[in-house]
C-alpha cells in the first residue's frame, strides 16, 4: 500500500436524532465537525443515519417513533440526540414518546455530565477561574423519580387527586453506585460526594445512603462525603473547588447539572453520556439543555455542548486520539475568544463551527509534522 493510503479501519453506524428546536441545529454542527475529524485523521467513519423523529412530525402524523424504533436505533453503534420539546406539545408527551423509553428500553442506566470552565470563558461566579470549577456528575438515569409510576384520578374534578411515585431499587442504586465510585476514581483527586434527601425523604434516600457506604468498603482509595440536595446548590456556589464527582438520583441531578452548567459558563456548554456500561446495547450522547424555542431558528445556538458530547461519543467508542483532538481544537476556539453570545461572544452557530473544523485540520496537520 502506498504510504499515503491510510487504511480506514472502522466504520461506525450513527443514528442521529436531532429532534426539535435548537436541537436540529446543534446535531448538524457535531455531524459536520465529526465528518473533518475522521476525514483528517482517516482512521475511522461515520455513517450516519438520520431519523426524523420530533413534535413537528408528532403534530403532522401522530407518532414520534415508529413501533419499531427502538429495534432500528439497536442496529447503531451509537446515538447521537439533539433535544426534544416544543411549545405546541405537552412536555410531558415530547419527554416520555422519545428520550425517556429510548434511556431506558437501551438499559442506558447512567447519565454522565462532566462539566468544567474552558479556556477563554468565564464563570458567573467572581474569582472562579479555569480549574477551580471541574465537576463530573453522575446521575442514576433508569429509575427514581422517572420511574413513570403514578396516575391521576378524578381528572377535572375538585376531588383529582394525582402520584408520582419515586421508585428506589436495591439493585439500580448499586449499580449507579459502583459507576460514580469507577467514575472518581479514575480521576486524579479520587473524590466522590453522595447528594440525597434523606432527612425529608424517609425511604428511598435512605436507601441510597445505605447502599452507597456500603459500596465504598470496596473502594477505600476513594474519598467519600455525603450532601443534602438543598445544602448541596449552596457549596457548588461558594465552594465549587470542593468538588470532584458527584452522585446523585435521577431529578437531583438533572437539576443539578443546569446549576454545574451555569456555573461554568453557560448551559451551551455541557455534554451528557447515556450510558449502557453493559454494552449490549448503544449509548446515547447529547447536550444536557434542551430544544430552546426562545432562541431556535436564529442560527446562535452555543454549538459546545454538542461538540463536547461527540467527543464523549467518540471516546465511548474507543477513539481516544480522536476525541481528545476533537476537545482540543474547540477548547483552542473558545480560548481564542470565538464564542457564541451566551458566553458573551459575538459569534453564531455556523462561526463557531467552521473554526472548530479548522481547528481539527491544523492540529491534526500539526501532528502529522
Ligand atoms: N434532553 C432533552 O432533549 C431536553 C433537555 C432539557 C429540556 N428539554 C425540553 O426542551 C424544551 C425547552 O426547555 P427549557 O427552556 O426548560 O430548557 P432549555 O435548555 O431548552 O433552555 C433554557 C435556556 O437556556 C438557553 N439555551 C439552552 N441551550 C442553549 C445553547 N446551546 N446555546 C445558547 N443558549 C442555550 C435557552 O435559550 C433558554 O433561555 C422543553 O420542551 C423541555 O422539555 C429537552
Ligand atoms: O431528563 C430530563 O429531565 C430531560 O430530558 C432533560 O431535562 C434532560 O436533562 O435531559
Ligand atoms: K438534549
Ligand atoms: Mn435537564
Amino acid at each position: 500500500m502506498p504510504s499515503h493510503v491510510h487504511e480506514v479501519s472502522r466504520i461506525y453506524n450513527i443514528a442521529c436524532i436531532p429532534g426539535d428546536g435548537i436541537g436540529v441545529d446543534i446535531t448538524n454542527a457535531a455531524i459536520q465537525v465529526l465528518n473533518k475529524l475522521s476525514s483528517t485523521l482517516k482512521t475511522f467513519e461515520f455513517d450516519f443515519k438520520t431519523y426524523d423523529w420530533s413534535s413537528k412530525a408528532y403534530l403532522e402524523r401522530g407518532w414520534y417513533m415508529p413501533p419499531d424504533g427502538l429495534a432500528q436505533l439497536k442496529t447503531h453503534d451509537a446515538i447521537y440526540f439533539g433535544a426534544v420539546g416544543w411549545p405546541a406539545v405537552p412536555d410531558h408527551i415530547s419527554l416520555w414518546s422519545l428520550i425517556l423509553p429510548i434511556r431506558k428500553a437501551l438499559n442506558q442506566y447512567v447519565n454522565v455530565r462532566p462539566t468544567r470552565i474552558l479556556q477563554g470563558t468565564k464563570s458567573p461566579l467572581e474569582g472562579c477561574q479555569v480549574g477551580d470549577l471541574d465537576w463530573v456528575i453522575v446521575r442514576e438515569n433508569s429509575e427514581g423519580e422517572y420511574s413513570g409510576q403514578g396516575g391521576t384520578s378524578h381528572e377535572g374534578f375538585e376531588n383529582a387527586v394525582a402520584t408520582e411515585v419515586a421508585v428506589f431499587t436495591q439493585v439500580g442504586i448499586e449499580r449507579i453506585m459502583r459507576f460514580a465510585f469507577e467514575t472518581a476514581r479514575a480521576r486524579p483527586r479520587r473524590k466522590l460526594t453522595l447528594v440525597t434527601k434523606s432527612n425529608a425523604q424517609r425511604h428511598g434516600m435512605v436507601l441510597w445512603d445505605k447502599v452507597f457506604y456500603e459500596v465504598a468498603k470496596e473502594y477505600e482509595d476513594v474519598e467519600t462525603d455525603k450532601m443534602l440536595v438543598d445544602a448541596m446548590t449552596v457549596r457548588m456556589v461558594l465552594h465549587p473547588k470542593s468538588l470532584d464527582t458527584i452522585v446523585a438520583t435521577n431529578l437531583h441531578a438533572d437539576i443539578l447539572s443546569d446549576l454545574a452548567a451555569a456555573l461554568s459558563g453557560s448551559i451551551g456548554i455541557a455534554p451528557s453520556s447515556n450510558l449502557d456500561p453493559t454494552r449490549k446495547f448503544p449509548s446515547m450522547f447529547e447536550p444536557i439543555h434542551g430544544s430552546a424555542p426562545d432562541i431556535a431558528g436564529k442560527g446562535i445556538a452555543n454549538p459546545v455542548g454538542a461538540f463536547w458530547s461527540a467527543a464523549e461519543m467518540v471516546r465511548w467508542l474507543g477513539q481516544e486520539k480522536g476525541a481528545d483532538v476533537l476537545m482540543r481544537a474547540v477548547e483552542n476556539v473558545t480560548a481564542r475568544g470565538f464564542k457564541t453570545r451566551d458566553l458573551g461572544g459575538e459569534r453564531n452557530t455556523k462561526e463557531v463551527t467552521d473554526s472548530v473544523c479548522e481547528e481539527i485540520e491544523k492540529l491534526v496537520a500539526g501532528q502529522e509534522a
